[in-house]
């Protein structure tokens, strides 16, 4: 994946990737996603909802996609490949329990987003690329209230991996505007982030905006 592949923008140096809350409620979280969306620069959206039934998650996509795709965020679905495409999403995220890479491919076809969790593993993240990922996800890369992570990641990996490897990496895991500049100097492309936007006290537009500021203050050293 051309390191702006996301949203086919002018690529920058590290960009934002939100996933959602892992449990919502598509019309009330549609205004969130737009004050998010609207309030600075956001190369994706995954929906990552957990023990949702296929319908939930359909009826998400519906009211949730048209608002990444109509701002040119590109849309990834977490988990559910074939659901991915049925859909209209632009890709999915498939973690090392999920679909294979191979087969969520398969489903999507050449031009689709496909993103592949990689923990801490250079190994898995070097599998991933070689067999064509477009990004390679990292992570826990600091203590998160989301979910139960059971690998640590170290800046270093992203430093190994972006001086080596064309594939783009995401980094996830606890990142807010506070402790992100290490991962960003590191090399990485993007930031996937959930708390640090939805759980944002001045709500999801002012953390997207403290996030690329952040991102700006890193790479400006
Ligand atoms: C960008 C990104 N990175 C990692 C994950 C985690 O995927 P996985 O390990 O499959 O765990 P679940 O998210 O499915 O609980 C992700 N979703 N997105
Ligand atoms: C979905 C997910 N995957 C992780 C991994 O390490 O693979 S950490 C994580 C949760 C990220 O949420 P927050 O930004 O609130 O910490
Ligand atoms: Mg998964």
């Amino acid at each position: 994946m051309a390191k702006g592949k996301p949203t086919q923008a002018e690529p920058a140096a590290c960009r934002l990737y939100l996933v959602t809350p892992p449990a919502l409620e598509p019309a009330a979280f549609a205004p969130l996603l737009e004050e998010a969306l609207d309030a600075g620069d956001v190369a994706c959206v995954q929906l990552r909802l957990k023990d949702c039934s296929e319908d939930d998650i359909r009826r998400a996509c519906d009211v949730l996609r048209p608002i990444a795709q109509e701002r040119e965020v590109a849309f990834i679905l977490n988990d559910h490949p074939r659901l991915a495409r049925e859909a209209g999403c632009d890709g999915v995220h498939v973690g090392q329990s999920d679909t294979p890479y191979r087969d969520a491919r398969k489903i999507l076809g050449n031009d689709a987003i496909v993103g592949v969790t990689c923990h801490d593993s250079r190994h898995l993240a070097m599998i991933a690329g070689e067999e064509g990922a477009d990004y390679v996800a990292f992570g826990a890369f600091f203590p998160t209230s989301t979910k139960t992570a059971e690998y640590k990641a170290e800046p270093e990996l992203l430093s190994w991996w972006s001086e080596l490897m064309e594939v783009p990496c995401v980094a996830i895991g606890g990142i807010t505007a506070e402790n992100c500049a290490p991962l960003v100097t590191a090399g990485a492309d993007f930031l996937a982030v959930v708390n640090a936007v939805w759980g944002h006290p001045q709500g999801p537009g002012a953390g997207v905006r403290a996030l690329n500021a952040a991102i700006e203050a890193a790479l400006a050293g």
